[in-house]
């Protein structure tokens, strides 16, 4: 069984793995395997493997068959589970410096489990059942077993029982496994009321679900517990980590207004849909920069070029005068070897649309993740800075709650902690309100004005006017894969240059009312 499953593990990243070779190789493999009746299977490598000079026992014989052909199913099931967690948890482990390991173990597989232990777990079951049919190579299997003492003794009914009873009592143990690591990769990490006994979790059953309260033991005992009625739902006051943020950022205010990030003649396309058409950039240290535009204009895209969570067709950009992702190798950019630590190493905190939280992990585990993983920052230093960044945007009550057990203002100001628990030089954020209902939006807003205050370079894409006319230095207005206006933000939302602005402002005005 346990070889079963790593050869599985094997076959589904083999699968899944960009390489035609290997991924061709593994569809070949379980096509075969799913696709032969596994008595041949047992059958073949018994009698047909001896006229190649590999000769087994009957019992490796009947090890080997079983593993092979729990290989091929178990691999599908992995594969099932892997393509089942979001893609946007991996691209969020990458915005965080993660290499595929690394956010295959940490992230990915976590998540993965829970859709897999249960099919995995009928599959064991299914092939504990079949090693019956070991029999026909003579293996002393327990139905053959009990063949033989029915043949001496006549007695039917006693002895069938007592092998069910041996079975029932082995599958019920793999139950029983499959019930506590379902409990443990589960995202109720608190114990449910109404599910807590052992019988209930075996059975599947929960009882009467009720709400669930958030326990004592969510506030960390050191250091300072914050009270979470003392710590408000808004923004709390945050000198302290402002002061941090400002102390992070002091290089930036000496090299102040010194170009950071750099766009030459970017292009980028998607088979045919030529997605930036020559974008031309530049974003001063301690700049902040709004860029907006229509749905479709490439806003993302670009966003996700400059931490190099896409590739540049054409072009180039530089961050802090590097290139992120690429080396120069004869005088030509060519991808770097090691991408996730080129990643790493930029120092990009980069926030989503959707937040993109892991959702396995609670607020504070979400933060020390990539600072403990990736940067290798001591698990205690880590703690304190993640509890010092969670407490300043205001959820010193919430640190050991689970994504889901958050609102979406909630979810953003994590996503936001979990980026600059990197220490930054530069955020990106990609819409970071437009996922929000209309009064979660300011919690969000306040957080990133406040960040522009300590001086930090951003680029916000965002339709949020009043905020980019009140934060921003500057406006980027983009259109087709193309920027259409920029300047300061009274001119470019003020008193707009181009038709297409006008238009498009207009349009704002009247989805949002007047700003
Ligand atoms: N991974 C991808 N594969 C194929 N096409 C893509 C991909 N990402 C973006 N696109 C396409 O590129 C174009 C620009 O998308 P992008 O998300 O950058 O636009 P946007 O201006 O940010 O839009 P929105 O405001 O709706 O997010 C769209 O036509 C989109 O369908």
């Amino acid at each position: 069984m346990a070889i079963g499953l790593f050869l599985g593990l094997a076959l589904a990243l083999m699968r899944l793995s960009g390489m035609w070779p290997l991924s061709a190789t593994s569809w070949f493999y379980i096509w075969f395997m799913r696709g032969t009746p596994q008595l041949l299977q047992l059958v073949f490598i018994f009698d047909a493997l001896p006229l190649i000079g590999l000769r087994f026992d009957t019992f490796t014989t009947a090890v080997i068959g079983f593993a092979l052909n729990e290989a091929a199913f178990s691999g599908e099931i992995i594969r099932g589970g892997i393509i089942s967690v979001d893609r946007n948890q991996s691209i969020a482990a990458k915005s965080l410096g993660m290499g595929p390991t690394l956010t295959l173990r940490r992230i990915i597989m976590p998540q993965a489990l829970r859709p897999i232990l249960p099919a995995m777990t009928n599959d064991t079951i299914s092939m504990l059942k079949l090693t019956s049919i070991a029999s026909v190579i003579f293996v002393n299997e327990l139905t053959f077993r009990a063949q033989q003492i029915v043949g001496q003794n006549f007695k039917f009914f006693t002895v069938f029982a007592a092998a069910a009873v041996i079975y029932l009592v082995m599958t019920s143990v793999i139950s029983i496994v499959q019930a506590i690591l379902e409990r443990r990769f589960s995202l109720e990490k608190q114990p449910l009321p109404g599910s807590a006994t052992a019988m209930g979790r075996f059975f599947g059953f929960r009882g009467i679900e009720k709400p669930v309260a958030a326990p004592a033991s969510y506030i960390p005992a050191s250091p300072p517990p914050p009270d979470p009625d003392a710590v408000p739902e808004r923004v709390a006051d945050t000198s302290d980590w402002i002061e941090l943020l400002a102390e992070q950022q002091r290089e930036t205010r000496e090299h102040k207004d010194e170009p950071f990030v750099v766009c030459t003649d970017v292009h980028k396309s998607y088979g045919p849909n030529h997605v930036l058409r020559g974008i031309d950039m530049t974003v001063k240290r301690g700049e902040v920069v709004t860029i907006m535009g229509p749905s479709g204009s490439g806003k993302s895209t670009l966003l996700r070029m400059v931490n190099h969570l896409e590739a540049i067709d054409d072009g180039e950009i530089t961050v802090d005068g590097k290139y992120v992702g690429y080396e120069v190798v004869k005088g030509k950019l060519k991808p770097s070897r090691d991408l996730s630590r080129a990643r790493a190493e930029a120092r990009i905190g980069m926030v989503f649309q959707h937040f993109n939280l892991f959702h396995h992990f609670s607020a504070l585990e979400n933060v020390v993740e990539a600072p403990i993983r990736v940067y290798g920052v001591s698990k205690q230093q880590a703690h304190e800075a993640a509890r010092r960044l969670l407490i300043g945007v205001g959820l010193g009550g919430h640190l050991d709650h689970l994504p889901h057990r958050l609102s979406g203002g909630q979810q953003q100001r994590v996503a936001i902690s979990r980026a600059l628990a990197i220490s930054p030089k530069l955020m990106l954020f990609d819409e970071p309100t437009s996922a929000l209902d209309p009064e979660l939006v300011s919690e969000v807003l306040s957080v990133i004005r406040r960040l522009a205050e300590a001086g930090m370079t951003l680029i916000v894409v965002t339709h949020e006017v009043r905020f980019a006319k009140e934060v921003a230095d500057r406006v980027i207005f983009m259109d087709e894969g193309r920027i259409v206006e920029e300047g300061p933000p009274a001119q470019v939302l003020g008193n707009p240059k181009e038709a297409r602005t006008r238009r498009f402002l207009q349009l704002v005005e009247r989805e949002e009312g007047t700003f």
